[in-house]
């Protein structure tokens, strides 16, 4: 903290100066050690003053001195006379210039924070996190206070909060209940590039509300955005260009053709700990498999020299809990070097003191959905030109960088110039319902910067109608109403509702918990079969959820045990996340005053309450045939062959019917997270739901 202004030393020296200054007039000489000194007093009473002008508070100098360097600041004062002239305004600027930090503070000094909050989206949610921890500090305040965030599950505002920064999915949820977003008095969408569905969602309701709101501005920014293009939807708007970027980042594209990028990676990763100076190294691969592959490969089989320094090695993928991804912000050892490996988790926004090399493996996994199989799956593909360009930027932020592509420069000229938009890739029940919910009952009304698949609307209105949550004139039902106030898919949603109906909602408030959080099982690769072994005492013919839900039970009987967990291959983590989400629902259904109550030892509702949830997903067992030595089940009304997973604890019980959470593409397709049901449940739960038993 020895950068940070000591008021206390400040005071010490200024009574110094002060003494100085007071001795006869005639014996002082100015010689350069007092003069050097008294400068000294004057620079840190300059930045002390400017601290105490920004916000009453104190700022530690070195980062009001920084704020000043950004290429954003060299614009300051035009961007801040467009800001106020223009009611939608498009920013360019270099990855690393200052857009998500700056823009909401500028923004801020415009004076629009006196009649609202000025609100700043973010694509994940690490980046809202660190994003807003950085912001904070300049704005020398705590999180909550000035400066604060919103994620699902977590809300880190309060009465004092000015500049608030989300991810896009909670501003939208926003919406459904104040619809012209009455508290913003300006609206920043951050990393528009990626487009992703909630950020599309979000253009399309904010170009509907400005056309109300003259007072809100809305500002779209990016470093990689088709400008053109953003312009002409918003009829024209103006584009301001930030030129410039805090330090140069050296591109080394790799002249070969390449087939093997988690070998080129590790390659690169040792050349560089071995031939480059100090300077922490981030790796950009596709998911959890190569990641932990990779972090395997360096952790147990690189034994670097005595002249070489030791890897620190952090993987982070959205599966791993905050407190793991939060270590990548943890400074090296002397000796040592880290090594992030992580998904596009990491690729925008985030700064990472230390990082000094960026390896990009040019690829990603990218959802793609069928709305006739009604079936997500995670594919791996080629990063789009932007998301390189990003990923690039993550160097040159703190220091001068290098940025090793493992691809061709002729290769990425063949990227495309941006990620195919989500809404034309994803499912849209959830963004539908939102949609109703805030008031579009015709979605050909609604403005679409890129409209998505009649197909997967049309599959989305039919599914809302089959959990009742819209009625056959597209209108919003009750239950949709209820099903909208939760933070939570629309299955899982109905669920919740159901289970009050049928006497279960202690029951299904905690299976709904867990399965918003990941994987509550620990699977090691080095200790699989006894990981196996314990998951095994847990089996019950009730199925996986009823599962996790008894383990989240004893895990409870024994006061929340960490060694309990430890013991049994269960992720403690995971299961106090999910804790806390459990009670935040249940806080939701307080204030929508639904009841609280337990089935107790009777299984039935709550696999009903499932049943509800899932209907959409079912599966019967085909017949046993002798010469196939298998069982094999049949999704319905699809008609796709699907298997029971080996860690699924209907694996030997093979029951006729089931529910199941999702289908996974490895050797087979894998029906995971089953629930056995009686056929006949499916008339009762769903009656509209046309199925040729
Ligand atoms: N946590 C931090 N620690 C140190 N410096 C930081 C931190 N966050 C931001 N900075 C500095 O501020 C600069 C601007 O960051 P900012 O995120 O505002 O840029 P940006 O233009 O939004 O970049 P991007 O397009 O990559 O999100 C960084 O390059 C870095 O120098």
């Amino acid at each position: 903290m020895d950068d940070v202004l000591d008021i206390n030393s400040l005071s010490h020296e200024m009574d110094e100066l002060t003494s100085f200054l007071l001795k006869d007039e005639n014996t002082r000489s100015l010689n350069t050690e007092k003069k050097e000194f008294s400068e000294n007093v004057q620079f840190k009473l300059d930045s002390y003053m400017t601290a105490v002008k920004l916000n009453e508070k104190i700022v530690p100098a070195d980062i009001i001195e920084r704020r000043k360097k950004l290429p954003i600041y060299t614009k300051k004062n035009e961007l801040m006379n467009a800001i106020v002239n223009n009611h939608v305004l498009i920013i360019i600027g270099e990855t690393g210039s200052g857009k998500t930090t700056q823009l909401p503070q500028y923004l801020k000094e415009v004076g629009l924070t006196i009649t609202g909050r000025i609100g700043c989206t973010q694509l994940r949610r690490m980046a809202v996190k660190s994003v807003t921890k950085r912001v904070a500090q300049e704005q020398g305040c705590n999180i909550g206070e000035e400066v604060g965030y919103t994620i699902r599950f977590e809300d880190m505002t309060s009465e004092k909060t000015e500049i608030q920064y989300m991810t896009d999915g909670i501003l939208l949820r926003e919406c459904t209940y104040d619809k012209m977003l009455s508290n913003y008095s300006a609206v920043i969408l951050d990393e528009s590039h990626e487009r992703t569905i909630d950020t599309d969602i979000l253009l399309a309701v904010l170009k509907w509300i400005i056309r109300k709101r003259n007072d809100l501005k809305l500002i779209i920014s990016s470093a990689t955005l088709d400008s053109v293009k953003f312009s002409n939807y918003f009829d024209g708007a103006t584009v301001f260009n930030i030129s410039g970027r805090m330090f140069p980042v050296n591109i080394i594209y790799n002249p070969f053709q390449l087939y093997d990028y988690e070998r080129s990676a590790a390659k690169t990763v040792i050349m560089i700990n071995e031939q480059k100076e100090r300077g922490d190294i981030l790796v950009f691969l596709t998911g959890e498999d190569d990641i932990e592959t990779l972090s395997d490969y360096l952790n147990y089989e690189y034994k670097p020299s005595s002249l070489h320094y030791n890897l620190k090695i952090i993987p982070v993928y959205s599966a791993l809990p905050w407190e793991q991804q939060a270590l990548i912000f943890e400074p090296a050892k002397k000796n040592e070097r880290k090594v992030i490996i992580a998904t596009n988790i990491a690729e925008t926004s985030l700064t990472v003191d230390g990082i000094r090399y960026v390896i990009d493996s040019g690829y990603v996994k990218q959802k793609v959905y069928n709305p006739k199989k009604d079936m997500e799956v995670l594919t791996k593909v080629r990063v789009s030109q932007a998301q390189a360009i990003q990923r690039t930027g993550r160097a040159g932020r703190v220091g001068p960088g290098v940025c090793y592509r493992l691809y061709s420069q002729s290769q990425f000229d063949l990227f495309p110039s941006a990620p195919i938009p989500e809404i034309k890739r994803t499912s849209l029940t959830n963004t539908v319902l939102l949609l109703k919910k805030i008031g579009f009952i015709n979605l050909n009304d609604i403005d679409f910067l890129d409209a998505p698949p009649t197909d997967a609307i049309n599959f989305a209105l039919t599914e809302l109608e089959l959990f009742e949550a819209i009625d056959k004139t597209g209108h919003i039902t009750e239950i949709g109403i209820k099903m909208a106030s939760f933070p939570l898919e629309p299955n899982l949603a109905k669920m919740l509702i159901i289970s009050e109906v049928l006497g279960c909602t202690e029951e299904i408030l905690t299976i709904v918990a867990l399965l918003s959080v990941s994987n509550i099982f620990f699977r090691p690769k080095k200790k699989q079969k006894l990981a196996d072994k314990a998951k095994s005492n847990f089996f019950t013919n009730n199925g996986d959820l009823i599962m996790m839900m008894n383990v989240y039970n004893q895990w409870h009987q024994t006061s929340q045990d960490k060694n309990w967990c430890h013991e049994n291959f269960i992720n403690h983590r995971m299961l106090l996340e999910a804790n806390s989400i459990r009670e935040q629902l249940l806080d939701i259904m307080k204030s929508r005053k639904m009841k609280l109550k337990s089935s107790f030892s009777d299984m039935t509702p709550v696999l009903k309450s499932i049943c509800a949830g899932f209907f959409q997903n079912v599966a019967k067992k085909k017949p046993y045939l002798a010469n196939r030595k298998k069982y094999d089940y049949i999704t319905l009304p699809s008609n796709e062959v699907v298997f029971i997973h080996p860690g699924s604890c209907m694996h030997k019980v093979l029951p006729a019917w089931v529910v199941y959470q999702k289908v996974v593409t490895t050797s087979k397709e894998f029906m995971r997270g089953i629930t056995p049901i009686d056929c006949s449940w499916l008339i009762e739960m769903a009656p509209s739901f046309n199925l040729q038993i």
